[in-house]
């Protein structure tokens, strides 16, 4: 059960990636579908009774996984073409036994909110994942579920994966109030919720993505949700709703479109289109920012597609000046921080990012694997506390970057190499293909090249 080391803990070689100086950035594409909602669109199919239509599903890698847990729960699922699925379900409370463990690979979502699902039904499943997934904490799931009468039967020291969990036919309906700003603990809550005969109620101080919600309400779950103290959210969840089968239609990812955007503003004379984006406010906090820090962003046609808000995004090669990023936007653009930091490197002055503790806890230390990243492009920062300091300037480049099984930081440090003074090669790409498995195509098809080693 011991992780083994992250260099090759996907059980193939890894795969070293160079970008170096680019050219100006050209054209348009509509990124990927939005990760977190591809992960709901299966679940919620699962747990309707009837066929789910999905349209523009991601296709990567953590999604998946998620799709393949949902088959050993019972539910059949059928690809119709690039990213057309349907989803047959079982219904909640209708749940087969999983006879084999349940691998999500590097997924957080994927295993967390699944983890809900199976502790509000009379399941046991078995929880694994990659060596980065075994490293996150998973207790801040079990703790409420535990509360709701589910019973972890195993689990790895620290409350890590591999774990058992028990689920229970009759989940207790509580009120539980997350200790962190967390989407995945909330959407765990309120799915175990679902099969219990009461309310459940989660309560949050800071707002973190809705899409769990918003999916309820969409597929015919009674869900109340109010404003609760300063910034945060009250959400009640009726138990027991027959869900309907909805069809879904998933927007283009902001966390994915977060890449070709700094790329686009760091790298001179680029000028590109972002089509359909996201733009549900709990996921523009780096929209914002950039905005504040000068960016030359326009925002267009916005319109509604699939119960969320999307806009086209036209992203000219901007100077920026440094900015002071408050804590509280944090949950709204909790993924951007290391592109964010590429941003701040070659931004004017300092740039400030506050109460960064949650990112201690994804797929890698990113707080951590960043400002390693940075040193080893020669980019002056400092890490007081939770707080990441960036201070802008000619970026050096040159260095290499450890990944540590972090799509994030491995994109993130392709787009820094786009406009160092020195190429810039990360030491594994394989982990892109969980979030934006067309990432190095849809560079490509702006103008930006990467290089595999050897080959630079
Ligand atoms: O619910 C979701 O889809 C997600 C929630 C966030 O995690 P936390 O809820 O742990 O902040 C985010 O980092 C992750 O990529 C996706
Ligand atoms: C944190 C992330 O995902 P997850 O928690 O699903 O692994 C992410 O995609 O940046």
């Amino acid at each position: 059960m011991s992780a083994s080391s992250d260099a090759s803990a996907h059980g193939a070689t890894p795969q070293p990636l160079t970008a170096g100086r680019s050219g100006p950035l050209r054209g348009r594409f509509k990124p990927p579908g939005d990760k977190s909602i591809s992960h709901r669109a299966f679940i919620f199919g699962l747990l309707s009774v009837g066929v789910t239509d999905i349209e523009g599903l991601l296709e990567g890698d953590d999604v998946m996984r998620t799709g393949e847990a949902c088959r050993a729960l019972g539910a059949t699922l059928t690809r119709h073409g690039p990213g057309r699925w349907t989803v047959q379900g079982m219904g909640v409370g209708s749940l087969l036994e999983p006879k084999t463990t349940l691998d999500f690979g590097n997924a957080g979502t994927g295993s967390r909110l699944m983890m809900g699902v199976v502790g509000g039904h009379a399941v046991t499943a078995t929880f694994d994942g990659d060596a980065s997934l075994r490293k996150r904490p998973m207790r801040r799931i079990l703790d409420p579920l535990e509360a709701m009468g589910a019973r972890v039967v195993d689990q790895a020291p620290g409350g890590r994966c591999p774990i058992v969990l028990e689920g229970t036919s009759e989940p207790l309906p509580i009120d539980y109030e997350t200790p962190v700003a967390s989407a995945q603990i909330k959407s765990a809550v309120l799915l175990a919720g679902l099969n219990s005969f009461g309310r459940t109620t989660v309560l949050e101080r800071e707002a973190s993505r809705d899409h769990t919600e918003k999916m309820l309400a969409h597929f015919g779950a009674t869900v109340h949700v109010a404003p609760w103290g300063e910034h945060g959210r009250k959400i009640v969840l009726e138990g027991r709703p027959e869900l309907k089968p909805r069809p879904v239609s998933v927007p283009a990812d902001p966390s994915s479109a977060a890449f070709p955007m700094v790329a686009a503003l760091i790298v001179p004379g680029s000028e590109i289109v972002l089509e359909s984006v996201m733009m549900n406010p709990l996921r523009t906090g780096l929209l914002t920012t950039l905005l504040e820090m000068g960016a030359d962003i326009t925002v267009d046609g916005r319109r509604t597609e699939g119960g969320e808000d999307v806009a086209d995004l036209r992203i000219r090669a901007s100077r920026l000046h440094g900015v002071d990023v408050p804590a509280s936007r944090a949950p709204s653009m909790i993924d951007e921080y290391p592109i964010l930091a590429v941003a701040a490197a070659f931004a004017a002055g300092e740039t400030r990012m506050r109460g960064l503790q949650e990112l201690r806890v994804k797929e890698s230390d990113r707080l951590a694997a960043v400002a390693a990243g940075l040193a080893a492009n020669g980019i002056r920062h400092s890490v007081v506390g939770d707080d990441l300091i960036v201070t802008g300037g000619p970026v050096p480049g040159g260095g290499s970057v450890e990944t540590h099984l972090d799509h994030r930081i491995a994109m993130s440090f392709l787009c820094l190499g786009l406009a160092a003074e020195r190429p810039v090669t990360i030491d594994d790409e394989a982990m892109i293909v969980t979030s934006f498995p067309t990432f190095k195509g849809s560079m490509a098809g702006l103008g930006a090249a990467f290089a595999q080693e050897g080959g630079a």
